[in-house]
């Protein structure tokens, strides 16, 4: 079974050089990627890795921890540029619009709108350039992305583009403003994804012929199975950036049958790799398929298509000499939306410049990019904590939470789901600011409004800067208040490293009290229902050809038969051959369909519609068959033959 591995969001990747323009500079056709094959996959050095390395102190902070996720090249979002900052670092918004590079494309569009629009609509734009700023028409995309899959090779993730399906915000006065959020940050932890089992082979019709050997009989093999998917959950990876660029996942078919009995090759199986945490669910509805929290986990998705059945396999007492053979069954194919909620021990949150991320890299090796303006951090940042030899907590740096974040506003609403599987928070709060308590206040009823199961969390409250004379003023009725509404707050001076280790023991804690009570159901536990989506497959493959339903247009003298085992039987009949109509018109007969069609009062000249095929119903059976129904000449569909 072959693998498609997709490349992984990893510091290394992330640390590569990279061109401006990342939709350009990498080829813009497809591949096929084999582990081996892709430069962006990440070698062995890069697999998730709680590292308990020897130490002789039994605590440590700092010191043996990872970074998994670090902030994409600054040109990924429009942000200023450094000759801006001085201006940026004053501002207390960032307005993803209004920076220089949404200034020069806007300037752009004016320009190129007076020269007006050529015949099919394209202003002449560079699109490539506007990546982060598109709001797709999702729809529209597909169809994009259908069309061009038409030469597609099968059995390859071929690479597409997908920004995350930017949605427009629906503001109070019900005017719609577009979510200023660049598309790497969308599909940071959501992607769309197609994927499809493959097609089966078909069975051929073949005579063996041998000097010698006279009647030789039916040797046409069997076609070989289509492809199956599956999905896996990847510890090396942290994120579901890279189906930003691989959006179709193909399985390959199985080969066609042979003479001489030959049955045709399985077709190869493709693996989709998602990061430990993702929930995936048929695009469209709310319902989960599948969860996959641990790596390793593996699912199988959609099993590939049966191949079809060769004529030697038809061969029988009354009928030595079989034309017939069958196509190979179509593999299921389905959009697939994924999202990501990480899996973290314990969530660091609070308002934005709180001091969250120095936070984190002091109690771990963690390296995010903290700077004195809010919404330094864009994206979560891991970090482990190791206190000892196998005890290690990881620890997600959440961006900046405003008040609305509930509702999409500033940043923290794309990344509070990420709380969900914490087991205890950190709130950070700005001990410097004007009102610490009102920021606090403010944390905690977003977190509330958005999920009142991560309010319920057990959390540490650190009061944050407490080297900052500011801090230290506030500290005193900051801390009694708290203490009224029964919490205990810690002070810490996150830059000095002062108080950070009571805190992060603390939280220890709570995370290890949490563990005990809640025991994890989830997970391994559940492994043989991971495979429950090709279970349903499966069953609806086995649907009898007896059930069906018959509905009547009298508008345009119209039958419509159907059932998923007729529908299946039609799709898997080759018209090429000719004893394979004799066999459908005798299926009808057996299963009923004529009978329920005379009885419902069909009459002569009805067409009549079972699965895809059309006939047309003649009420006395010529000498062929046994049935009354004729193929009309428009309903021949010869299948592919490749
Ligand atoms: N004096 C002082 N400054 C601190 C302390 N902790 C953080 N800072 C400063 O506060 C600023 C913001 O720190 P960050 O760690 O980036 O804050 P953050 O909460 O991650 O900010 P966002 O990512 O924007 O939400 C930086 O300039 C830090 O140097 C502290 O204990 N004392
Ligand atoms: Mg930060």
């Amino acid at each position: 079974m072959a693998s498609i591995s997709i490349s992984c969001f990893c510091p290394y990747a992330q640390s590569r050089p990279r061109a401006r323009n990342p939709r350009r500079a990498s080829s813009p056709k497809k591949h096929h990627r084999s582990r081996d094959q892709d430069p962006r996959n990440p070698s062995p050095t890069t697999e998730l890795k709680l590292r308990t390395g020897a130490k002789e102190l039994p605590f440590s902070l700092g010191v043996e921890a990872t970074t998994y996720t670090r902030l994409p090249p600054r040109e990924d979002f429009s942000l200023p540029s450094i000759d801006d900052s001085a201006s940026f670092q004053f501002s207390s918004e960032v307005k993803l619009s209004e920076s220089s590079l949404a200034m020069e494309i806007s300037r752009e569009i004016e320009d190129s709108s007076t020269e007006g629009e050529d015949e099919d609509g394209d202003l002449g734009l560079n699109y490539g350039k506007f990546e982060i700023f598109e709001v797709g028409d999702e729809e529209d995309y597909e169809d994009e992305q259908e069309e061009e899959e038409e030469d597609e090779e099968e059995g390859e993730v071929v690479e597409g583009f997908y920004d995350g399906g930017g949605e427009a915000m629906e503001l109070e006065e019900g005017t719609v403003k577009e979510k200023g959020v660049p598309a790497v940050m969308r599909c940071f932890d959501r992607a769309k994804i197609f994927v499809k089992a493959g097609n089966g082979g078909n069975g051929v019709v073949a005579f063996r012929r041998e000097k010698y050997v006279p009647l030789g009989g039916p040797s046409g093999g069997d076609g070989g199975r289509g492809g199956n998917v599956f999905i896996e959950a990847d510890g090396s990876m942290n994120s579901l950036l890279p189906f930003r660029n691989s959006v179709h996942f193909r399985a390959g078919r199985g080969s066609h049958g042979q003479g001489k009995m030959q049955a045709g090759a399985k077709g190869e199986d493709v693996v989709v790799k998602v990061a430990p945490g993702t929930v995936i669910r048929e695009a469209g509805t709310e319902e989960v398929l599948l969860e996959l929290l641990h790596p390793g986990q593996r699912a199988l998705l959609l099993p590939g298509g049966r191949g079809g059945r060769g004529n030697a396999s038809f061969k029988s007492g009354t009928n030595k000499v079989p034309r017939i053979a069958e196509n190979g069954e179509e593999g299921p194919e389905m959009w697939l939306e994924l999202e990501l909620k990480l899996v973290a021990d314990v969530g660091i949150v609070g308002a934005p410049n709180a001091g969250k991320s120095t936070l984190l890299s002091v109690i771990s090796a963690a390296q995010p990019a903290i700077a004195n303006y809010p919404f330094t951090t864009l994206l979560p940042n891991l970090g482990v904590v190791s206190f000892d030899y196998d005890s290690t907590m990881v620890v997600a740096d959440l961006p900046g939470l405003l008040e609305g974040a509930h509702r999409g506003f500033g940043l923290g609403h794309e990344f509070l789901r990420h709380t969900e599987r914490c087991s205890a928070l950190v709130h950070v709060v700005d001990g410097s600011s004007q009102q610490p308590e009102f920021e606090f206040d403010a944390v905690r009823l977003e977190l509330e409004l958005f999920s009142p199961e991560i309010a319920e969390k057990p959390f540490v409250v650190a009061f944050n800067k407490m080297d900052l004379p500011e801090a230290r003023e506030n500290w005193l009725s900051f801390k009694e208040s708290l203490q009224a509404r029964g919490i205990e707050p810690f002070c810490i001076s996150a830059v000095k490293q002062e108080g950070t280790r009571e805190v992060i023991s603390t939280a220890y804690k709570l995370l290890q009290e949490r563990k005990a009570a809640v025991e994890e159901l989830d997970g391994w536990g559940n492994q043989l229902d991971l495979n429950h989506v090709a279970n349903t497959v499966r069953k609806q493959r086995t649907a009898s050809i007896n059930e069906f339903e018959i509905s009547h247009d009298s508008s345009t003298n119209t039958w419509h038969v159907m059932g998923s085992g007729l529908q299946r039987f039609v799709q898997m009949t080759n018209w090429r051959y000719v004893d394979s109509e004799r066999r459908f018109q005798h299926v009808l007969e057996a299963c009923g369909v004529n009978k329920s069609l005379t009885k419902l009062g069909v009459e002569e000249g009805d067409t009549v519609i079972v699965g895809e095929m059309e006939m047309v119903w003649h009420d006395s059976a010529d000498g062929s068959g046994s049935s009354n129904m004729r193929r009309s000449a428009e309903s021949i569909k010869w299948p592919e033959w490749k």
